[in-house]
């Protein structure tokens, strides 16, 4: 069937593949099932690029990558890769999509499905209707900020440096992300940063603050310390609504968010760019965790998270709210029924394998769909 809808899929490395594999299937399904077709295109990023072209990202997937409606990604990276220079890492790839696609919002949903909440390293009371929403900063902040690098100063000594380096702009237009978001949900918004030791953390204290006054102040804003956010989170996690942050502090809640609903495996992302003049918005959909290398190629990876990042694109970069519902549904059934990969298991439920779990989904769609 003919479609404008374009979609790239970056598969990656490591576990990145299996999950993304389980994540063609469902593209398959939606075509079959619900009509939903899009233009599909597959590259690489990450450890495979340097094997094939000795660069973790080519500008010709750039260039794709700018130009379709939505980039899947898997994951980066891995120990094959590790001792290479930081130029040309598998990391980079990732950091360079990010930065030349302006995908300066990171949406991160820190939900813990009812059926996974024994699974959580937290009380079944602390977690039980955990909803989260972390706003990670992405392009900016000290993953980003010159000058870098590890120099030599003679004797033996040398010394690493990593610029913490954020402008006025790049806060502000993630904290409108944020607050928007609040108001479509419980209207709350925790700014995390360290204004108590960090310059940068001021001027992002002060900036959400104003952002908030002039434009969104029917929102609740509180202000609190990453290292507390951080405690908070394991303390009393249902407190927070949204959680607006930067890259490092971001990348590091919202591991530990992750957690909170049972496992790495389960916690997908969208990252954002500014709605152009006619509309469209770049955007990649990714799952929060790695290449997983002590798990990969043994077929028992979770690809939840990379399946409910498909259902994040389907959300927000087609409109296509039913199709992401029927995903989620899906998956909180195949939950609800017991079955479990690795990560995700405990007592009397069934171990399934990545692609028993990829079946098991596809499975629900067809019961939903009749
Ligand atoms: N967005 C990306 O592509 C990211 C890439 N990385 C890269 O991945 C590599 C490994 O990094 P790690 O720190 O080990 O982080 P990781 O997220 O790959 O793994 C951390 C732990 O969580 C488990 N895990 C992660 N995802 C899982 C899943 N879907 N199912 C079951 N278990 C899962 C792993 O087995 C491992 O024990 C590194 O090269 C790192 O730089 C790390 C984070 C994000
Ligand atoms: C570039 C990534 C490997 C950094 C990271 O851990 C993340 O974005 O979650
Ligand atoms: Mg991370």
């Amino acid at each position: 069937m003919a479609s404008n809808k374009s979609l790239l899929i970056l598969p990656g490395d490591g576990i990145g593949p299996e999950a993304m594999g389980e994540v063609r299937r469902i593209v398959n399904w939606m075509e079959d099932n619900r009509a939903v077709s899009f233009d599909i295109d597959e590259d690489l990023v990450g450890g495979s690029s340097i094997d094939a072209h000795g660069i973790p990202v080519t500008d010709e997937v750039v260039e794709k990558a700018m130009n379709v409606d939505a980039v899947l990604l898997g994951a980066v990276g891995g120990p094959k890769w590790d001792n290479l220079d930081f130029s040309i890492k598998p990391e980079r790839g990732l950091l360079r999509l990010r930065k030349d696609l302006e995908l300066f919002a990171n949406l991160r949903p820190a939900v813990c499905f009812d059926a996974l909440v024994d699974a959580s390293s937290l009380k079944p009371e602390l977690v039980s209707g955990l909803d989260i929403m972390i706003v990670r900063e992405l392009t900016g902040g000290v993953y980003f900020g010159e000058p870098r690098g590890i120099e030599d100063l003679g004797n033996g000594i040398r010394r690493g440096v990593n610029t913490q380096v954020y402008t006025t702009p790049e806060i502000q237009r993630v904290a409108r992300v944020a607050f928007e978001l609040a108001k479509k949900r419980d209207n709350r918004v925790c700014s995390s940063e360290k204004a108590n030791v960090m310059e940068s953390g001021v001027l992002w204290r002060e900036e959400v603050q104003k952002i908030h006054d002039t434009e969104f102040p029917e929102v609740e804003l509180s202000h609190m310390y990453a290292d507390a956010a951080a405690m908070e989170l394991v303390r009393k996690p249902k407190q927070f609504d949204v959680i607006v942050t930067d890259n490092l502090f971001g990348d590091i809640l919202s591991d530990c968010a992750a957690m909170l609903t049972g496992s790495l495996g389960m916690l997908p992302s969208a990252s954002l760019g500014d709605v152009d003049d006619s509309g469209r918005r770049k955007a990649l959909y990714e799952p929060v965790h790695g290449s997983a290398p002590d798990i990969s190629g043994k077929n028992i990876a979770n690809p939840i998270a990379t399946i409910l990042s498909y259902a994040m694109a389907l959300r927000y970069s087609f409109d296509m709210g039913t199709e992401a519902d029927l995903v989620e549904t899906a998956v909180q059934k195949v939950l609800a029924s017991g079955i479990r990969t690795g990560d995700i298991m405990s007592a009397g439920m069934t171990q399934v394998s990545t692609t028993e779990m990829g079946n098991a989904i596809i499975r629900e769609l067809d019961k939903a769909n009749g």
